[in-house]
């Protein structure tokens, strides 16, 4: 085994990998990258960039329909495999890209999952490589769902890489990503069932506007089972087989396809963290507000893999870029977050940002709380949709936008406003004397917050 020595070693090439890596080699340290999986991470290989490629035609689609009858003569038909391979014209160029750049800052590359040796080395592709410090963002991998029958169950990769459109297809949780997909297959023309183990969909989420957003998928065809208890998977000659239980009821039900969308874990299994003593629970590899490893202050984690949630790309590279900064100074930059606007892009897009209403209340000792049904507003009627709604809150005393939710057509742009506001600690006052375009969504969110 020969040795090697770097100053810096990062595993994962995804934002948050990356963005460090980019900020350690360019302030002349020494770096090496690893991934065992193509490189660029989840986001631009099989996560955000692709789904929304594929979303977009099936919200034109939806779009369509709503607007026959009303000038649309025809609803476009789709060619799945263009549809496909004008996908993979993104991100098929995405690792070779991403080794190209790495390769142009001088970035040395491994291609296997390092393993942890000593506090200070790792094995990798037969070599020991040591370096003064190691960067852990390795990102998240399905949550494994331990039944019977778990080699026949699906994940979301599988969706965005559907040859077809299935007849039909059961989701096994519903959170972003089945409720994402969900919306797309039965748009499309897919019998969707959504087995989730909780009361409610997208728990996380405003429920006023959950509610009205189960009701549209419903009307789309999509059937929801709360409180199931999946027990079971296997596979018939066509068709697989789900086996729960619901209310003391044991079910069966049959579908082409079963996807394992119950969450996603950090990805740690393969790392052999203990041999350095670097400690990791549930959500992640425990950092400090510096993402600095609470066990083994030389390694630093970023991105989904750390323990600061929520998972999501600008997330990812926020921290990537915090974790880079202190690799570079120590204790140079901290993770401080005040509000992470985020959207499940269903037709229309769920979209939130800042505080619900429960946190809100726990937080402020009075808050103002506006909520309503927009489907009558003039930015709904135009486009045929029955389904536009929000919930905006303030901190009473102060008038200050704490949170903000959205359910409409252009909601996941909408919330970046919200997002502007609440960051710059706008009161609805404020709020209400910016101009904004007409018209427009955003003279609409200045509606949301008149006192009824
Ligand atoms: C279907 C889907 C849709 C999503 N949509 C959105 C969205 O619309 N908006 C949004 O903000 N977020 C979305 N996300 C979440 C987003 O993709 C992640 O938050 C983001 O990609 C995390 O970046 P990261 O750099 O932390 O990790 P990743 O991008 O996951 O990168 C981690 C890298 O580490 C590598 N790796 C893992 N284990 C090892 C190992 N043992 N050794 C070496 N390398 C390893 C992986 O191969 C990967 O390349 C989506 C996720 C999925 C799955
Ligand atoms: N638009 C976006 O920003 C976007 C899109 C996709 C994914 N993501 C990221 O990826 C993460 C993972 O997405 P996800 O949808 O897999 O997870 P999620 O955490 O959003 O939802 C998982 C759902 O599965 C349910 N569940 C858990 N175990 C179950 C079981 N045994 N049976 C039935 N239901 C069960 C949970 O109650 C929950 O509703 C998200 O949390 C998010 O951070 C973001």
């Amino acid at each position: 085994m020969k040795n090697k020595h770097y100053d810096v070693f990062v595993i994962g090439s995804g934002v948050a990998g990356q963005t460090a890596a980019e900020i350690c080699v360019e302030n002349n340290l020494s770096v090496a990258i690893a991934d065992n999986r193509e490189f660029g991470g989840t986001c631009a290989n099989r996560g955000c960039d692709s789904k929304r490629i594929l979303l977009q035609f099936s919200k034109l689609i939806y779009q369509s329909r709503n607007l026959k009858g009303s000038g649309v003569k025809k609803i476009p038909k789709l060619n799945w495999k263009k549809v496909q391979k004008f996908k993979r014209s993104f991100s098929n160029p995405i690792p070779a890209n991403t080794e190209e750049k790495m390769k142009g800052l001088g970035i040395a590359m491994y291609h296997q999952s390092p393993k942890f040796i000593s506090k200070n080395e790792v094995e990798v592709e037969g070599k020991v490589v040591s370096a003064d410090y190691f960067v852990i963002a390795t990102g998240n991998v399905p949550r494994p769902l331990e039944i019977d029958g778990k080699a026949f169950l699906n994940v979301s990769e599988d969706v965005l890489n559907l040859k077809k459109i299935p007849k039909s297809i059961t989701f096994i949780g519903s959170g972003y990503i089945t409720m994402e997909f969900a919306c797309m297959l039965a748009t499309l023309g897919s019998k969707v069932t959504i087995l989730e183990r909780a009361e409610t969909a997208l728990g996380d989420f405003d429920q006023f506007l959950v509610k009205k957003l189960i009701a549209k998928l419903e009307s789309l065809g999509v059937k929801f089972v709360f409180k199931a208890d999946v027990t079971a998977v296997e596979k018939l000659k066509k068709n697989k087989k789900v086996s729960y239980s619901t209310n003391g009821k044991t079910e069966i039900h049959k579908s082409r396809l079963v996807i394992n969308a119950t969450g996603r874990i950090p990805a740690i299994a393969a790392l052999e963290l203990h041999k350095a003593g670097i400690d990791a629970d549930n959500n992640g590899i425990i950092v400090n507000d510096y993402l600095q490893s609470k066990s083994h202050p030389k390694v630093y984690a970023c991105g989904d893999v750390s323990n600061k949630s929520p998972s999501l790309t600008p997330l990812s590279g926020l921290q990537g870029y915090i974790v880079g900064n202190n690799v570079v100074k120590e204790k140079s930059k901290t993770l401080d977050v005040p509000c992470v606007p985020s959207t499940v892009f269903t037709t229309p897009n769920l979209s939130s940002v800042g505080y619900g209403e429960a946190e809100a209340k726990a937080r402020y000792k009075n808050v103002k709380v506006y909520q309503g049904d927009s489907s009558g507003w003039y930015n709904a009627k135009k486009e045929n949709e029955d389904t536009y709604a929000y919930t905006i809150i303030a901190n009473e005393r102060t008038d200050e936008i704490v949170g903000a939710h959205i359910l409409s057509s252009e909601a996941n742009e909408s919330i970046n406003v919200f997002a502007a506001a609440i960051y710059n600690k706008m009161t609805t006052k404020n709020f209400k004397r910016m101009l904004m375009t007409y018209p427009s969504f955003g003279m609409d969110m200045k509606k949301m917050m008149e006192n009824k």
